[in-house]
């Protein structure tokens, strides 16, 4: 169970707007969070992963404090190790396909399992300036498992598949979080896209 409950100032186009979400999250969920543009929603799971630190709050997983603003425990993002999709995907220039992967974990049978999932297999030597939009999305989903992370964040990580593409791997994600007993928390602007796969939503305002 992961439970959330922060205040953030967020700096925001004339003035300032206050996110402020207080919600708590199964063990082996999975979410999906929509809201507008601005809303917040990149920083909410930024916050979860111990990237940004709202003002005031707690977090807690499976009873351990990961934040807590009155305590002063505020555990490192590494400490924390989430899989994170990022928007833009953050993937490493210089690293091939295979680099960024055996870079997170060397279980060679897992890294082929992943490879063969994003349909990546093919082109474990390109680097991401030779991947296709919507090849480097699927190797930053890649990335994140690669970790076999217990919480996985995703933020708009379907955005450059084609429809395809897209049921096709959301198909097979489904047993492989539960595989992984992962809880997970997606951002998407087109929340329709994730019916079958989230069981449950967080609407950010
Ligand atoms: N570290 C920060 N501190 C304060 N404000 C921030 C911080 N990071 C981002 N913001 C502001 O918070 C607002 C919300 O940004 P955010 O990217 O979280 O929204 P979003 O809901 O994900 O939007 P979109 O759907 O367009 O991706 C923006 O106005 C942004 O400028």
């Amino acid at each position: 169970m992961i439970s959330v409950a922060i205040e953030k100032k967020l700096k925001v186009y004339k003035g300032q707007h206050v996110l402020k979400i207080a919600d708590g999250f199964d063990t082996g969920s999975i979410t999906k969070i929509h809201g507008p543009s601005g809303a917040g929603k990149t920083t909410f799971l930024k916050i979860i992963a111990g990237l940004i630190t709202p003002e005031q709050g707690k977090i807690t997983v499976d009873g351990l404090v990961w934040l807590d603003t009155s305590a002063e425990i505020n555990l490192t993002p590494q400490k924390r190790m989430p899989g994170f999709v990022f928007q833009d995907y953050a993937l490493f220039p210089n690293m091939t396909v295979a680099e960024h992967l055996a870079y997170a974990t060397k279980d060679r049978a897992w890294i082929n399992r992943l490879l063969k999932l994003g349909k990546l297999d093919t082109l474990t030597d390109h680097k991401p300036i030779h991947l296709s939009g919507g090849q480097q999305q699927r190797l930053a989903i890649l990335r994140a498992l690669a970790i076999k992370p217990k919480l996985i964040l995703m933020d708009e990580p379907f955005s450059a598949l084609d429809l395809h593409m897209k049921t096709e791997l959301i198909g097979q994600l489904k047993p492989l979080f539960k595989e992984l007993g992962a809880t997970v928390l997606i951002v998407s602007h087109n929340p329709q896209e994730l019916d079958g796969l989230t069981d449950g939503e967080l609407y950010i305002e």
